[in-house]
């Protein structure tokens, strides 16, 4: 995990690093077949996209890695930008992302990001280690507050491997306020403390996905040893795990093998494990067995802090120069209703704007260049009934359609844009979305969440319907 630098900007580094990353996941075939070939470049919006030889490959990478691609891609970016895919054919001759996104005038020499240097495959094990951290969220980024001084505490810690460690250790709270952040960082500390010792990271989803593959491929007894090896273990999003009894199964047995062999684990979750009852009890006893540590909501002081903190950041990325005024920043917070996620947006946003001025700007310029971004005023909550009427209205349906079982595309894409707006602008968790959804599962709402994530890369009319939508319910 060593040898990377925090919050890169350059897409050449961020690329070289992140295709690096997905050859060891994806494999060799596929890599060379369909991620080599590409290249990325800014289309004239100034959009980074990932540009393939054909459509083929086009719809290859949109299916199978995009999502992946854009964790990795996350994960390294200082500047938190997104990719895109698209076949050469809907390209034309955009300039290679390197250029523009440093702000250079457009060269056309300027070589495609090269595929032909991308290190060596990193071994099995540091592929699993490797996954999914993101070099950004260490301790040295999170700022302490008051809902989460305890949970930064414990995190602390149990990144220093000390005795007395609870085992596991569950940090739980809703969405967006720092229980990625805290395992990323104790990930990353603790082998900085420890290089020797194996500490391995990986989402709940990537639990079961791997484990999934490996069953396929008549592979579990790879993956076991993979996961059996580790020192330090720590589960994001371990909610996920929720209704798949083989893979809570096999959860349980890892756990249970680990913790015997004294070796530590950390685990999030969108809720204390004993009210995570899609999780099987014998699980969600073992789950509960150690500390449980809530991440509160951030209130507004903390939320200023973050700001500040994210600012000051971009500047020695060189994004911005200067500090933003206080108003400026109240203002920020006060228009920027949800989760440190959606401030964090807000905030890159301004520095895209303002960059060199950032310092000089007054509050009515702020309104003035980011105006529909930060509509939302401070006590206004966003309802899941709201979000249900106005993608109804919008799609001419009736709010009963998107709660029924029709599943024709015409109810079904809706349904999928509302239950996404859901994640997005309320804090609720994916079941209790869709308890609000006519009672469906939380893998079905996981699931809407993810395609309409993938359709907005993919599709113009979704991304603008979703933006007309996000309009009307900020007011
Ligand atoms: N205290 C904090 N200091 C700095 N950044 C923070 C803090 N809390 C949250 N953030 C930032 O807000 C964003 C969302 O946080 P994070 O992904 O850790 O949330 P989460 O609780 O894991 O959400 P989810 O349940 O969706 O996984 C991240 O970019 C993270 O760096």
């Amino acid at each position: 995990m060593a040898g990377v630098t925090a919050g890169m900007t350059d897409p050449d580094r961020i690329w070289s690093e992140a295709a690096l990353r997905l050859r060891a996941e994806i494999g060799e075939g596929p890599f060379s077949s369909y991620i080599a070939p590409s290249s990325v470049r800014l289309d004239g919006s100034g959009q980074l996209v990932l540009v393939t030889p054909t459509v083929y490959a086009r719809d290859w990478v949109r299916k199978n890695a995009l999502r992946r691609m854009n964790e990795l891609w996350l994960g390294l970016d200082g500047l938190s930008r997104r990719l895109d895919v698209r076949c050469r054919a809907e390209m034309g001759s955009a300039p290679p992302a390197c250029a523009v996104a440093r702000g250079d005038a457009p060269s056309p020499a300027a070589a495609v990001i090269p595929m032909a240097t991308v290190a060596p495959v990193a071994d099995g094990a540091r592929a699993v280690r490797a996954a999914g951290l993101q070099e950004r969220l260490t301790f040295d980024t999170f700022v302490e507050g008051q809902g989460n001084a305890f949970a930064l505490a414990i995190a602390r810690q149990a990144a220093t491997w000390a005795d007395g460690h609870f085992n596991p250790i569950v940090f739980c709270g809703p969405y967006g306020y720092g229980k990625t952040h805290l395992l990323n960082a104790i990930a990353w500390e603790a082998q900085r403390l420890r290089p020797d010792a194996k500490v391995v990271y990986l989402t709940a989803e990537r639990f079961l996905s791997t484990f999934v593959r490996a069953m396929q491929d008549r592979s579990t007894a790879a993956f076991k040893e993979s996961l059996r090896g580790a020192d330090m273990l720590l589960i994001d999003d371990v909610q996920f795990v929720g209704g798949k009894a083989s893979t809570q199964e096999e959860l349980l047995s890892t756990l249970t093998a680990l913790i015997e062999d004294g070796k530590r684990i950390v685990l999030s979750a969108d809720r204390p494990p004993m009210a995570l009852t899609e999780v099987e009890p014998r699980l969600r006893s073992h789950l509960a067995s150690g500390l449980t540590c809530p991440v509160e909501p951030a209130d507004r002081a903390l939320k200023l802090a973050v700001a500040r903190h994210r600012l000051e950041a971009l500047g020695r990325l060189g994004v911005v120069s200067g500090q933003a005024r206080p108003d400026v920043l109240e203002h920020l917070v006060d228009r920027t209703p949800g989760s440190m996620r959606e401030l964090e947006g807000t905030v890159n946003t301004l520095a895209a704007v303002a960059g060199a001025r950032l310092s000089s700007l007054t509050v009515e310029e702020v309104k003035g260049l980011l105006g529909a971004a930060l509509r939302g005023g401070p006590d206004r909550r966003i309802t899941v009934d709201e979000i249900q009427k106005t993608v109804a209205d919008h799609f001419s349906l009736k709010q009963a359609d998107l709660l029924s079982e029709r599943r024709t595309r015409a109810v079904a894409r809706p349904r999928q844009i509302a239950m996404w707006l859901c994640k997005q602008h309320t804090t609720r968790s994916y079941p209790d979305i869709g308890r609000r959804f006519g009672g469906r599962d939380h893998t079905t709402v996981l699931h809407g969440v993810r395609k309409v994530e993938e359709l907005m890369a993919a599709d113009d009319q979704i991304a603008r319907d979703v933006e007309a939508l996000t309009r009307k319910l900020r007011g």
